[in-house]
């Protein structure tokens, strides 16, 4: 068996933890021969019921449960960490876009950010899902001065998955044949998910579909999906994000499959032209820990100009948030 390796999660009382915890614990985002601690956070008032999460944990017995940490202060969660996936933030309702939750979790992130660049493994692997999660990686990533921003990224799986589905069932065929799925920008109603590289079976998806439904149906469904479920529920997704997160972190840590790709929110080194710095979702392929954004792609000018419409949201996002920048 390994070294276990520690693991922060943060809301760790909330909804989406209460689906992602177990599935840590389980094994299924760093494999089956890796025990793990799990260092949770909270605000004060949730920590008796975050104590209840723990009991809970305990009584699965998992195997690869090594210990839990519970605490409400960020320099202790993130002690010696070597992942941390930031989750404490307030969802929002119906009506609101994830760019209105900036003022009240902007904050929540330079601290966590600061804790990141005091306590953590230098080799930590972030990342947010706390909304807007583009905007709230930058936070953090700049609040840690001393470590790589590559090792800062948002979630965007969740909006790949969902694509994924759009596209399976419309064509009739499975999640499984399906391959380059690509979501570019910001985790918004912006985003630009891409279907011009995906291929079904081997063969390219597009020839197999009407433009019309790509165009009217495909993009705003899964742009606007989030909103669909808030409607629908009553609450923010939570399992499917849960799932999003597991995804995201395993193919980080244990490598993307062969022949295809992840999006990921990463730190923009300028490729296709978006600016360098900020936190966009490229296609991205893993390996030995580490993420490349795929180089060499056609750019058509629908998709380019989709491309920069969500690229401007987030440089206004980031402008909105400068006090918080160093
Ligand atoms: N990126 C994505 O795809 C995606 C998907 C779904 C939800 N989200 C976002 O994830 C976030 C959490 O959603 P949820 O449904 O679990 O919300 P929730 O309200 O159920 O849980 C959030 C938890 O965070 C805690 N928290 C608040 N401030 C904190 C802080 N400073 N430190 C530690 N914990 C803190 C709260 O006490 C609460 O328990 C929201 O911002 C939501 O919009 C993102
Ligand atoms: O839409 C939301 O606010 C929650 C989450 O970001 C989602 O995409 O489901």
């Amino acid at each position: 068996m390994k070294q276990p390796v520690r693991v922060v999660v943060t809301g760790a009382a909330g909804q989406i933890s209460y689906s992602l915890l177990f599935r840590i614990a389980a094994g299924e985002m760093l494999g089956p021969d890796q025990p793990v601690i799990l260092q949770m956070l909270e605000i004060t008032p949730a920590l008796g019921a975050l104590q209840g999460v723990a009991m809970e944990l305990d009584d699965c017995a998992f195997p690869l449960l090594h210990s839990m940490v519970i605490t409400d202060d960020p320099n202790v969660a993130y002690k010696d960490a070597d992942y941390a996936l930031l989750v404490g933030a307030r969802p929002r309702g119906p009506g609101m876009e994830r760019k209105d939750l900036l003022e009240a979790n902007a904050a929540i992130f330079s601290v966590q950010g600061k804790a990141i660049n005091d306590h953590a493994s230098r080799d930590i692997k972030v990342l947010v899902v706390g909304n807007p999660a583009n905007t709230n990686a930058l936070i953090a990533q700049r609040n840690a001065p001393d470590i790589n921003p590559r090792q800062f990224t948002a979630m965007t799986r969740l909006d790949h998955n969902r694509a994924l589905t759009q596209l399976a069932q419309k064509t009739g065929s499975s999640i499984n044949d399906i391959t380059k799925m690509t979501i570019w920008g910001n985790h918004s109603s912006t985003q630009y998910p891409d279907i011009s590289k995906a291929l079904i079976s081997g063969e390219a998806a597009e020839p197999k579909i009407e433009q019309d439904w790509y165009r009217n149906e495909f993009i705003p469904v899964v742009q606007q999906r989030g909103a669909a479920i808030i409607k629908a529920r009553g609450a923010s997704s939570a399992a499917s994000a849960a799932n999003a997160a597991i995804f995201h972190v395993r193919d980080w840590a244990l490598g993307t499959a062969e022949g295809d790709w992840a999006s990921m929110g990463v730190y923009s080194d300028g490729s296709y032209g978006i600016a360098e710095g900020l936190i966009y979702s490229f296609p991205c392929v893993c390996k030995n820990g580490d993420w490349e954004i795929v180089q060499g792609l056609d750019i058509s000018d629908f998709s380019r100009e989709k491309m920069q419409a969500t690229e401007t949201e987030l440089a206004e996002e980031r402008d909105a948030v400068s006090h918080l920048l160093p």
